[in-house]
């Protein structure tokens, strides 16, 4: 019983906002966006620019923990300068546990939408030059001394034929120690592949990155087992290489720069086979 009315004061101080409210008298509410384990977040107008925003609210039930992740975030994205990684613009506290983070809205749609919703179907030389160019985003955040620990379609957003890569919430200072950062659960869920403050861990996120783009063009053999990557992907051998080792399948990358020359290779080999 005790657990059930728990949950239910947890819903209702995580009651979201309602379009038309304005939060710090300068951001109007659009809609909702989703609602994260730590945050949730809103499409706002911003009255004084009249551009819409991004808007992260620290979960109230989570209480400091959400607000200490939430500052987290908005301090690592502070520190990135990329036309394709959301831009910090505002921090807002209007009572202890009650803050929020501004950043700017890419508006466009994720590579979960394009994939799922819109059942878009991608080539292998298609799937090369998106990850060329995501990688391009994620070489940028290594190169600030982070990892993003989250690459996944729904965080890629494309914008103007361009990839935007967004939610920096569970990023890490290289070398940095997770367990010391979330709790516990959070960690001990993931692969282990993917467990370290390393560049490798965004490389196995984005090996699955292009697992998903390759499946959009595959159809099963009706009445076939499902097999692995290996055996249903038809690929050039050396994109099956390039996964390999982004999956830690073979010898894994210990930096993305070695991984984004290889891809660079890649791309041009398949560029010059049609
Ligand atoms: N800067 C942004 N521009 C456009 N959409 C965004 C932006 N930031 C977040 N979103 C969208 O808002 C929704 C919620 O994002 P958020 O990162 O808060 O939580 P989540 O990814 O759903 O949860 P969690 O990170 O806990 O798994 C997602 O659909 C995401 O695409």
């Amino acid at each position: 019983m005790l657990a059930y009315l728990r949950r239910v004061r947890e819903t209702w101080m995580d009651y979201p906002h309602q379009p038309g409210e304005v939060i710090g008298g300068r951001y109007k509410v659009v809609r909702l966006l989703g609602i994260g384990s730590y945050g949730l977040t809103y499409l706002c107008i911003d009255s004084e620019t009249g551009m819409s925003a991004a808007l992260k609210q620290a979960k109230p039930s989570k209480r400091a923990r959400a607000v200490k992740l939430l500052q987290r975030e908005a301090d690592i994205l502070q520190q990135m300068s990329h036309r394709c990684i959301p831009r910090y613009i505002d921090w807002i506290e209007l009572a202890k546990n009650k803050v929020y983070m501004v950043s700017e809205y890419i508006e466009g749609s994720t590579l979960e939408d394009l994939i799922f919703g819109q059942e878009q179907r991608f080539t292998e030389k298609e799937c090369v030059l998106y990850t060329l160019e995501l990688l391009g985003r994620v070489r940028y955040v290594h190169e600030q001394g982070f990892v993003h620990m989250d690459i996944r379609i729904p965080n890629v957003i494309q914008r103007a034929g361009e990839l935007h890569l967004i939610d920096f919430g569970l990023a890490l200072a290289i070398g940095e120690d997770p367990q010391e950062v979330f709790p516990g659960s959070m960690i001990q869920t993931r692969d282990p592949q993917r467990r370290d403050a390393a560049m490798y861990s965004d490389l196995y996120d984005i090996g699955h990155f292009m697992l998903f783009m390759l499946y959009s063009s595959y159809d099963p053999v009706p009445g076939q087992e499902s097999a692995g990557w290996q055996e249903e992907l038809d690929l050039h051998p050396e994109t099956r290489l390039f996964l390999e080792r982004l999956l830690q399948l073979g010898p894994r990358y210990e930096d993305s720069a070695a991984a984004l020359q290889d891809l660079g290779r890649l791309s041009r080999v398949l560029q010059d086979e049609v």
